[in-house]
């Protein structure tokens, strides 16, 4: 059984009147121990698929359907009581600026006791403050760091911070929606090898949303490319992202020079979103695509398997590998 399983996933926002339709018809398997990038241009349904999963949507204008199976568990059928359970103790999420919600007048130490003891109310403040200096000790943060005030810190300990948190409870699936982007190249490349060490160490299963697929290619075992809602391919990275069979895929490619190789091209994929608010037939690419044909227009594609472990959406993929 797959630790997450997510079925048919639709999420739409209702606003001013309009219907946005954020994440359409999505399914996608995520194994155990599975490190699993999802790319995808600013828009194309991301945060919104991790927020999905955790529940975090705004619940007033948001409409969801579908599955989404953790642990043999619909979560979009539990009350959110056994949710709040599950959210940081079985999944936890990394957003860019998770310190944001800290407050700047406690110390850090001080504000992660309170949030501890919510969940582990017997808990005591020596116990705690061991578990997170482990933890700090893990992401290469100094124990100091404990007695700091959040302003007091640069960004990537910051987001070192809200790493070691995530993991306190040692959650089986941890959700990363672009953690590391707002850093420097530097500190960036020190946090993702943290990252994978601790995944080994902590036998975590993770979700890593940027739109940077070298981040993907270099610290992921599987690729998502996500486009205005839709997942167009899905496989390993050493499949989707060196041979990818998905025009939106290799144009995604073709716009990240130093991956390719290939310097010529730095325009990506001409063209820009879809309006997500009008619903459309055929292939959600294909007015952007340079090999639509008219099937591409007037059919959606379904996506199907390539092989195993690669799925595809496209028509000419289908087309060309079924014969
Ligand atoms: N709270 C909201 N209310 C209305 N529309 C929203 C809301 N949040 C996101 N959207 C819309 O849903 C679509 C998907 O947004 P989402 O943030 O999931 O994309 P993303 O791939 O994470 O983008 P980025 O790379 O910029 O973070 C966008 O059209 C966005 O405008
Ligand atoms: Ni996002």
């Amino acid at each position: 059984m797959s630790l997450l399983e997510i079925k048919n996933l639709n999420v739409k926002y209702k606003v001013e009147g309009k219907e946005i339709n954020a994440v359409r018809n999505i399914s996608l398997n995520v194994e155990a121990k599975d490190s699993i990038g999802i790319v995808g241009e600013s828009g194309s349904g991301k945060s919104t698929l991790a927020m999905a999963i955790l529940r975090l949507l705004p619940e007033k204008i948001v409409e969801t359907t579908g599955e989404i199976i953790f642990d043999g568990i619909n979560l979009l059928e539990i009350s959110e009581n056994k949710l709040r359970k599950i959210r940081w103790k079985d999944i936890s999420v990394v957003f860019q600026k998770s310190m944001n919600s800290l407050s700047p007048v406690h110390k850090i130490g001080f504000q992660i006791k309170d949030i501890y003891k919510v969940h582990e109310p017997n808990a005591t403040d020596e116990e705690i403050k061991e578990k997170v200096l482990e933890l700090f000790k893990l992401v290469n943060l100094a124990d100091r760091v404990y007695d700091l005030y959040p302003h007091e810190l640069s960004g990537g300990m910051m987001q070192r911070v809200s790493i070691a948190l995530s993991l306190i409870f040692y959650p089986k699936l941890l959700i990363l929606d672009e953690a590391t982007t707002a850093l420097d190249v530097v500190t960036q490349g020190q946090i993702l090898d943290e990252i994978m060490k601790l995944q080994e160490k902590l036998h975590l299963t993770r979700i890593m949303i940027t739109h940077d697929v070298s981040v993907v290619s270099s610290t992921c075992k599987k690729v998502a490319v996500m486009y205005a809602g839709y997942l167009l391919e899905f496989g390993y990275v050493s499949d989707v992202l060196t041979k990818p069979k998905h025009p939106y895929t290799q144009g995604l490619l073709k716009s990240f020079p130093s991956f390719t190789g290939e310097r010529k091209d730095l325009r990506g994929i001409k063209g820009s979103l879809p309006d997500l608010s009008i619903l459309h037939g055929g292939c959600i690419f294909a007015d952007r695509c340079e090999e639509a044909t008219s099937i591409c227009f007037r059919e959606k594609p379904k996506m199907v398997k390539f092989s195993d472990s690669w799925n595809v959406a496209c028509h000419l993929v289908v087309g060309e590998d079924y014969e």
